[in-house]
């Protein structure tokens, strides 16, 4: 049996739902550099993150801790870090009920060079009316992936992946290029073909080429910009009021905004 309240856009004694919008694609399809350009066209970036309208959040917090014979194999670039079992889902799961029911949380940070989150390294989400969340898997959890009220799939091509991601883990997370090619053959790219590619059918929008189509982006930017000048409205002047809020008698909460 289900239970369906229906809100004003507000949990009682808690903020307003944000607009959840998974951002998927493949391992350096551009997903952080889209979600940077939709923050910078429409102004969150250079403010304070206390007033942000828009905040974006990466599946790299969730990765989960690894045991001393998982932390050898990392370093010899033998551990499956593209595989579902290497994220703490229940954690993420968690974390995105949280950040829809409009709580504050606390993120730790990813620290690519030893394979492990720092957890003194953490980052304040505040509530939001928009939050994105990419990663490579957003979209592989079915618990997860019926969070988002929108899902976009960065499909950048798989030579452009490759190189890129190359130059950027040897500049940036510490890798060098045998490590990085042996990983990439032996792990990257048959999980990416066996775990994330599949889920590109659940998108509502596919971004070919990433941040170079800026004509995908101004249109998923307009998107958010009408829907942040609607959530400030008062509801007699809404379009679309109402957030349904539906309880499962497994414990399951599904937020909906009808838009
Ligand atoms: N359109 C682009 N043109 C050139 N370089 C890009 C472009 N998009 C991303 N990059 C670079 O490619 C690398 C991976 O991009 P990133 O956005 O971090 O991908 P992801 O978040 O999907 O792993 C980064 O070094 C980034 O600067
Ligand atoms: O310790 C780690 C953790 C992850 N990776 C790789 O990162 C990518 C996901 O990040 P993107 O920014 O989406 O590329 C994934 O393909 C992992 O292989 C790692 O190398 N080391």
């Amino acid at each position: 049996m289900s239970e369906i309240m229906k809100m004003n856009g507000k949990l009682i004694g808690e903020g307003k739902t944000p607009f959840l919008i998974g951002v998927s694609g493949g391992t350096a399809s551009g997903k952080s550099t889209v979600c940077k350009r939709i923050m910078e066209k429409l102004g969150q970036v250079n403010m304070d993150h206390t007033k942000r309208q828009v905040v974006c959040i990466s599946q790299d917090s969730f990765y989960r801790e690894l045991n001393s014979s998982e932390i050898a194999k990392a370093e010899k670039g033998q551990f499956n870090f593209d595989h579902p079992t290497a994220f703490n889902d229940k954690l993420m799961q968690k974390t995105l009920l949280e950040i829809l029911a409009g709580r504050k949380c606390e993120l730790p940070t990813y620290d690519y060079h030893n394979h492990a989150l720092r957890p003194d390294d953490t980052v304040t989400i505040y509530p939001a009316d928009v939050v994105l969340f990419e990663g490579i898997l957003v979209f592989y959890f079915p618990e997860i992936l019926n969070l988002f009220h929108m899902k976009l799939f960065v499909d950048t091509d798989s030579d452009t992946r490759l190189a890129r991601r190359v130059t950027r883990d040897i500049n940036e997370r510490g890798r060098d290029l045998d490590q990085v090619l042996n990983q990439y053959i032996n792990f990257v790219k048959p999980a990416f073909e066996e775990f994330c590619s599949p889920t590109k059918k659940f998108a509502d929008v596919i971004i070919p080429r990433g941040a170079d189509n800026t004509v995908a982006i101004d249109l998923i930017v307009q998107h958010i910009r009408e829907f942040l000048n609607n959530c400030h409205k008062s509801d007699s002047e809404k379009k679309s009021p109402h957030i349904t809020i539906t309880r499962t008698n497994s414990n399951e909460t599904h937020f909906k905004r009808q838009h």
